[in-house]
């Protein structure tokens, strides 16, 4: 080997040492996190009782506080701390099907740089009422946490049971349906089961409105890109952040607010996820329905924003048995718009009760866009090219901050068609991609990471 080599080879490796992976693996042994004490939950009993008669014993973790809600289950592996902050799962339940929950602890809900403003968790804090898990780690791994599960939801007052059989949970609730239940703690854990009548059903509440924000607030005030209204029905923040990171000024609206009254200032709409019966908000899909009639901008709607539009197109909403909750829902796409490709299956995340209703003949100027490979659910809906609009509603979340992210660049997509229509642009062909002027075209070259 030649000196010249042999020296290269010398700083290689002292290079590796100071900030390969071995160096890092030491800093990463060496820091708090590592080294800490866990928290342990006090050793008292827990119970899920449901309304349908069965009960299910454990441990506690979290709260020690007793709580109701409407029992469901989700699939997803990961992205838990994701799953408990979206505000759809305000009033539920939340049963993992995954075996082992909290093994990455609990991030600092702090924003990212440059996003001042979007929580780095899908919103302020836990939304969910409790969570069932089979088996609760109470250690935590992970460069980015700064509690452990069980922490966590005692911070934000919400129990959770952990040594529970969570596959019987799921069978039973795959055939009876989501079901409405007691996260019982302590000496109530011990005592009978709530009778019927004392369950309470969250979907007699607006959920919307305690989802949704007060007042209007603008995030990147000072962006290039297209002006764009949220009408906020409970947004998950990596809505906001993937709308921000494409150059949209971002005006984020409560529920009820009137978008009619104000739309001229705007490029385009969105309208976002939510708690709740889609139907429990018709006057809000009724004046979505004249904002179809009376405005040809873009608009996108994802979840309860994709059933309100469907609603406002005239389709059904229903509410399915147990509904779709996870990161592993395929959807076959039956038309082509933008990055969407007719033909193809995207893998996506999911977390809904209610659907639109698949009927042989669409409303005039209303195309289904998406349809679900499990079970045929109305997965999409999209302006049909004779209509003249730019309209697309999803079920699932394209940005969903857990992943897939197949279908992410649905939101270039929209910020690209608002950018568009702001210069003057006319609608979009089903099929054609476009970009609208430089500002959209710089958005959309940024590297994208959800
Ligand atoms: N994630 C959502 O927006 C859910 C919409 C509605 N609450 C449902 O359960 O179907």
């Amino acid at each position: 080997m030649s000196a010249f080599r042999a020296i290269n080879l010398r700083a290689a490796v002292t290079s590796t040492m100071k900030s390969g992976p071995i160096a890092i693996a030491k800093r990463h042994l060496a820091t708090p996190t590592s080294l800490y004490t866990p928290v342990l939950p006090a050793k008292i009993p827990a119970a899920l009782h449901l309304k349908s008669g069965q009960s299910y014993f454990g441990e506690n973790f979290g709260s020690e506080n007793s709580k109701f809600g409407e029992t469901v289950f989700s699939t997803s592996i990961t992205s838990y701390t994701d799953s408990m902050t979206d505000p759809s799962y305000l009033g539920q339940i939340l049963v993992f099907t995954s075996p082992m929950i909290g093994n990455y602890g609990v991030p600092s809900n702090a924003s990212e740089p440059g996003y001042p403003g979007i929580p780095y968790l899908e919103s302020s804090g836990i939304q969910c009422s409790g969570v069932v898990v089979s088996d609760v780690a109470l250690k935590y791994s992970h460069y980015k946490a700064v509690e452990s599960l069980h922490e966590w939801c005692k911070r934000y007052d919400v129990p959770g049971i952990t040594g529970v059989d969570t596959r019987a949970i799921t069978s039973l609730l795959r055939d009876q349906g989501t079901t409405l239940g007691r996260l019982a703690v302590g000496d109530e854990a011990a005592k009978p089961a709530p009778q019927e009548h004392e369950y309470w059903d969250p979907s007699k509440e607006n959920l919307i409105a305690r989802a949704s924000t007060p007042k209007p607030y603008v995030l990147n005030e000072n962006g290039t890109g297209p002006r764009i209204a949220v009408l906020d029905f409970g947004t998950k923040a990596n809505i906001l952040r993937s709308l921000v990171r494409r150059g949209a000024v971002v005006t984020v609206l409560p529920w009820d607010y009137d978008f009619n009254s104000v739309r001229d200032q705007f490029d385009g709409l969105f309208l976002s996820n939510g708690p709740g019966d889609p139907k429990s908000i018709m006057d809000t899909a009724m004046r979505v329905r004249q904002t179809i009639n009376e405005w040809d901008k873009p608009i996108f709607g994802i979840c309860m924003g994709h059933q309100i539009l469907g609603l406002a197109a005239g389709l059904e909403a229903y509410r399915m048995t147990f509904g779709n909750r996870g990161h592993n829902q395929p959807v076959l796409a039956l038309a082509s718009s933008g990055s969407i490709k007719a033909g193809r299956v995207y893998v996506t995340s999911q977390n809904h009760q209610y659907a639109l209703k698949l009927t042989e003949e669409f409303p005039d100027g209303w195309a289904p866009f998406f349809i679900n490979c499990n079970d045929s659910s109305v997965e999409g809906i999209i302006s049909t090219p004779e209509s003249g609009k730019r309209i697309w509603g999803v079920q699932f979340h394209p940005e969903s901050a857990g992943g897939p992210l197949d279908t992410i660049e649905m939101f270039t997509d929209f910020v690209n068609e608002c950018q568009y229509g702001r210069q003057g642009g006319s609608s979009m062909i089903a099929g054609e991609v476009r970009v609208g002027g430089n500002d959209a075209k710089a958005a959309a070259s940024q590297p994208i990471t959800a």
